[in-house]
């Protein structure tokens, strides 16, 4: 549930744990507010690209919606959503564009790549051709784009189409690709919503963490981190860390 993403910080007590992340709160809403100047609305550009009926819109629609159409109407060039979130105080929206999937209308299609920040590339379980045709789109999309700044996932959908024994099957392929495209693979069903809340929860909470990090250190000047070990560094005079006091193991607050 993206209105209750906790960022994760590794720190040695609870309180501690606690404590920071109110103060690491508060940093972001500030941060936020200056950088916009108003109450700090933040938008990602996310892009859903996919050969022809892999289910981009009813993925998207499944999601913000909540309504699944099972009669196919091709989306002409492209379309857009807009997810409205409050995370952590701080009001994010999630820009959804739908591109159309058919030759037709690519080149129109392509000229809304640009400034993605997550690139969403669909496949059909049943139709494992279109797993094939992955690596194209997305290569088309980072064309637009600094791919170093983007969070790449890799979706299989009509989950509900497919048995067990297939999906484990296509899955192993599905991995394989994510793995090149160095990309976080998810299955899904829009008819049956299986999945698909989680699936763009994940999406927002990693682009609203990327997009507050570049805040802060835009604000800050100071390198942040979160989220993958223990290397938050704010205001270092904040908290005195102990040396050697810091665990191994991920705790979450
Ligand atoms: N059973 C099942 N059918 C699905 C699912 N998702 C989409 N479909 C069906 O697949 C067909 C194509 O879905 P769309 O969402 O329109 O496909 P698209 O990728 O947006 O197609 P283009 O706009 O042409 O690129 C429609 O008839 C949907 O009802 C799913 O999860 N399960």
């Amino acid at each position: 549930n993206p209105n209750s993403v906790l960022l994760c910080l590794q720190w040695y007590t609870p309180e501690a744990c606690l404590q920071f992340k109110d103060h690491f709160h508060a940093q972001l809403r500030t941060a936020c507010q200056q950088s916009t100047g108003t109450a700090g609305l933040k938008i990602s550009k996310v892009v859903v690209v996919g050969d022809v009926y892999v289910g981009k819109t009813s993925l998207i629609h499944r999601f913000c919606k909540d309504h699944f159409e099972r009669d196919y109407k091709a989306t002409i060039g492209v379309d857009f959503e807009i997810e409205r979130f409050e995370i952590v105080g701080i009001p994010y929206n999630l820009q959804i564009w739908d591109t159309a999937g058919q030759e037709k209308f690519k080149c129109i299609a392509s000229a809304y790549y640009r400034g993605a920040e997550v690139i969403i590339t669909v496949f059909d379980l049943a139709n494992i051709q279109t797993l094939d045709h992955t690596k194209q789109w997305l290569e088309d999309a980072l064309r637009e784009n600094e791919p170093n700044s983007i969070f790449i996932f890799l979706v299989g959908t009509k989950k509900d189409l497919v048995s067990d024994a297939v999906c484990e099957r296509t899955e192993l392929d599905a991995i394989r690709f994510a793995n090149d495209m160095q990309a976080e693979y998810w299955s899904v069903s829009a008819k049956t919503g299986e999945n698909v809340k989680e699936f763009f929860s994940r999406v927002a909470a990693l682009a609203f963490e990327q997009s507050m990090m570049r805040e802060l250190e835009k604000t800050t000047g100071h390198m942040a981190q979160i989220g993958t070990g223990n290397l938050i560094r704010l205001e270092q005079n904040l908290m005195e860390i102990p040396e050697g006091n810091v665990q191994e193991s991920s705790s979450c607050c």
